[in-house]
């Protein structure tokens, strides 16, 4: 479904962050992406969202090799990119039009996005949400919302950007669930592999720029 060749990067004026990385994420993949802090998860992620382009290195997505802002506007609906930070993932001023936004965007009508909705905050345990205005969340909370949008725009791959920061024990347990029940294609980046172990099947490790193990 992705797969990144011999990917270099550095951000303007800094040290080079990948250098010649490599990684196939296939079909019902669930792999754990591991590294320090810094080791370069977080770019890996816009790279393949072409939020980032690479200085050398291919990024292909969904069988097609993506190079230009044209080329990742299909790929973007279907990759569900779960921000490390939540605030940055939620814009709208109210839960429902935040949690609708994707699927508004791919072509829903909106009896079915706000059905999407309803069955995404069921699953991450805030039903009744709807009106909630973002701000007036508290951080765990802002972080479950950020999890039932890219539920709602039910992608062929989630990409987790370490996933339980700001989760309490029982938002960890809901995502836990989530997770368990995802049949898509699903990578996990975190510093602390040992919070994801039952959910993942594989696990990779960034480090130096490249991909181990
Ligand atoms: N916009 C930017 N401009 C300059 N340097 C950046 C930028 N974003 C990230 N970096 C640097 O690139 C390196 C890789 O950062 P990245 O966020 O990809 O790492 P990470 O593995 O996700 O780290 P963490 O576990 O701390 O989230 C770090 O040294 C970071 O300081």
């Amino acid at each position: 479904m992705i797969e990144v060749r011999d990917l270099h990067f550095h951000y303007a004026g800094g040290p080079s962050v990948l250098s010649g990385l490599n990684l196939r994420i296939d079909q019902g993949d669930r792999l754990g992406l591991y590294g320090e802090n810094g080791a370069g998860k977080t770019t890996l992620f816009h790279l393949i969202m072409g939020l980032e382009f690479p200085g050398q290195g291919r990024v292909i997505c969904f069988g097609e090799p993506r190079t230009t802002e044209a080329e990742f506007q299909d790929v973007r609906p279907r990759i569900g990119l779960l921000f490390q930070d939540a605030e940055d993932q939620l814009f709208c001023p109210t839960v429902l039009e935040d949690v609708a936004f994707g699927p508004l965007n791919q072509g829903c009508r909106r009896a079915a996005a706000e059905e999407r909705v309803q069955e995404a905050l069921e699953k991450v345990g805030l039903p009744g949400f709807e009106d909630r205005r973002i701000h007036t969340l508290s951080g765990g909370e802002k972080k479950r919302i950020a999890i039932a949008g890219l539920l709602a725009m039910k992608p062929d791959v989630l990409l987790l950007d370490e996933p339980a920061a700001q989760l309490d024990a029982a938002g960890l347990e809901i995502l836990r669930t989530i997770l368990r029940d995802w049949h898509g294609a699903l990578v996990i980046a975190s510093h602390r592999p040992v919070v994801f172990k039952e959910t993942v099947t594989r696990e990779v490790f960034l480090k130096n720029g490249v991909i181990t193990g």
